[in-house]
C-alpha cells in the first residue's frame, strides 16, 4: 500500500485537490482517509461547550485510533471508520467501512504534525493557499454549509484557527516532500501526484 498524507491550512484546497487526484484513477483502488473523521469523541458535552472547542490544536484529534487505523489496512484489514458532523461538532455514533486499497489518501490540516503518522507516509504534500484566500473560502463554508455565522467564523479565526495555523500547521510544511501552490487551481501538480499514483497501480 502507498500512503500519501495531503496536509495544508484550513480552505487550502486539501479537498478539492484530493477529488482531483481520484477523479480519473480506477475507482476502488484508491482510498481516502479524512482527519475530519477522527476528532475526539465529545458526547460528553452539551453542544453549547462542543462548540467552544479548539478543533484546531492537535489534541483535538484522536491520532492514536487514526494511528491504528492507517497500520491495519496497511496490514491488509479493514476498518470502521467514525462518522463526523460538522453541525453536531461531534462523532455521529455511526461508523463507515474503509477496505484496504493499493493507494491511501490521508488528508488533514494536522496530519504532518504527527510523527507516527508520517513515517507511515510515503509521499507527503502540503497544500499551500495565501492566508486572506483560506480565509475568504473559510468563511463561505463555516457560514453556508457549517452553522455559523460571519461574526463567529471571525472570532474562531482569530482565536484558534489563525494561531493554531501559525503553531502547529504551517511549521509542519518542512516535513513536505511536495508543496503545491493552489491560490489557483493547480492542474500541473494534480497530474504530477497522478502520474505517480498510476505507476504504483499499474
Ligand atoms: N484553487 C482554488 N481556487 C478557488 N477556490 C478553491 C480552490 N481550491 C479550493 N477552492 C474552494 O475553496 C473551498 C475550500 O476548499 P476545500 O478543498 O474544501 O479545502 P480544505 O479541504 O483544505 O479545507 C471550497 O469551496 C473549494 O471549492
Ligand atoms: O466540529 C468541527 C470540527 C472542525 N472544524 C474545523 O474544521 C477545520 C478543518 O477542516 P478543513 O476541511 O481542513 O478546513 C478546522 O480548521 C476546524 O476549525 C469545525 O469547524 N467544526
Amino acid at each position: 500500500m502507498l500512503i500519501i498524507g495531503i496536509a495544508g491550512g484550513t480552505g487550502c484546497g486539501k479537498t478539492t485537490v484530493v477529488n482531483q487526484i481520484i477523479d480519473s484513477l480506477p475507482e476502488g483502488e484508491v482510498g481516502v482517509i479524512s482527519q475530519d473523521s477522527y476528532y475526539n469523541d465529545l458526547s460528553d458535552m452539551p453542544l453549547e461547550e462542543r462548540r467552544k472547542t479548539n478543533f484546531d490544536h492537535p489534541q483535538s484529534i484522536d491520532f492514536s485510533l487514526l494511528e491504528e487505523h492507517l497500520k491495519l489496512l496497511k496490514e491488509g484489514h479493514s476498518i470502521k471508520q467514525p462518522v463526523y458532523s460538522f453541525l453536531e461538532c461531534n462523532r455521529t455514533g455511526k461508523t463507515v467501512p474503509v477496505h484496504p486499497t493499493k493507494v491511501l489518501i490521508v488528508e488533514g490540516i494536522l496530519i504532518l504534525t504527527n510523527s507516527l503518522l508520517r513515517k507511515m507516509m510515503d509521499i507527503k504534500i502540503f497544500v499551500h493557499a495565501d492566508s486572506d484566500e483560506r480565509l475568504i473560502r473559510r468563511l463561505k463554508r463555516d457560514v453556508n454549509e457549517r452553522g455559523w455565522n460571519l461574526d463567529e467564523t471571525l472570532d474562531k479565526y482569530q482565536s484558534n484557527i489563525k494561531p493554531m495555523h501559525l503553531q502547529f500547521i504551517e511549521p509542519s510544511k518542512e516535513y513536505a516532500d511536495i508543496i503545491i501552490p493552489n491560490n489557483k487551481y493547480n492542474t500541473v501538480a494534480v497530474d504530477i501526484v497522478r502520474t505517480i499514483i498510476n505507476e504504483k497501480l499499474a
